[in-house]
């Protein structure tokens, strides 16, 4: 019998790794994602749109919705809160779409624990110097930011065992394409069980 409930996909990796672009070049490649647009109490970056990239949203909103439980998942990162509304993901997962969360280590392991048939996927950069030249190009944090977030990379690559699997982005077409036959082989294993 086909399973009609969706499948949940959670996406992790260092900051500048290429999540977000990977996460664009599937969403082109595959039909019927949908991505969890995450609140954040981060300032916009330039292009960013509210509601679409993030839900941009001040201090004292963040914690009534933390007092609420209104988070399936919510963690402080690089210094600025960021959360998944646990309706949406759960509201979508029952009406049989497969959602994809791009979220970092801490929320993704809160999520396995809620949720133990999440599939933890984690993207690792090619090498520390090439991320911190990803980060350098991006050009959207100052030094003391950047700094943080290379710090951080670090202990990120640690808990990446946690995951199920694990994806370099060394060539964006090559880790799309992997990404891709990880997505679509999930999807086909759930549908014949
Ligand atoms: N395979 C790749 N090769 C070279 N550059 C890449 C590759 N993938 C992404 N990039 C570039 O690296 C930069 C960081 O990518 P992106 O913003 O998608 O990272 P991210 O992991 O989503 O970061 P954050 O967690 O901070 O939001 C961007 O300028 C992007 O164009
Ligand atoms: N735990 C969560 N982490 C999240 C969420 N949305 C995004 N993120 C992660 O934050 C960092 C920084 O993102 P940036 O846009 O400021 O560069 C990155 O690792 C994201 O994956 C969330 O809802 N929960």
């Amino acid at each position: 019998m086909e399973n009609k409930r969706g499948v949940l996909f959670v996406i992790s990796g260092p900051s500048g790794v290429g999540k977000g672009t990977l996460r664009k070049e599937l969403f082109k490649r595959m039909e019927g994602l949908t991505y969890s647009v995450s609140c954040t109490t981060r300032q916009p970056r330039e292009g960013e749109r509210d509601g679409v990239d993030y839900r941009f949203i001040d201090m004292e909103t963040f914690m009534n919705y933390v007092k609420e439980n209104k988070f399936l998942e919510w963690a402080k990162v690089h210094g600025n809160y960021y959360g998944t509304l646990e309706s949406d993901v759960r509201k979508l997962l029952d009406e049989g779409h497969d959602i994809v969360l791009e979220i970092d280590v801490q929320g993704a392991l809160q999520v396995k624990n809620k949720m133990p048939e999440a599939v933890l996927i984690f993207i690792m950069p090619p090498s520390e110097e090439e991320l911190i030249k990803r980060l350098d190009r991006r050009g959207t944090e100052n030094d003391r930011e950047l700094e943080e977030r290379i710090k951080n990379a670090k202990k990120e690559i640690l808990e990446s065992k946690k995951y199920d699997f694990i994806v370099v982005n060394d060539d964006l077409k090559k880790a799309v394409e992997e990404l891709e036959k990880i997505f679509e082989n999930v999807k086909n294993k759930m549908r014949k069980n």
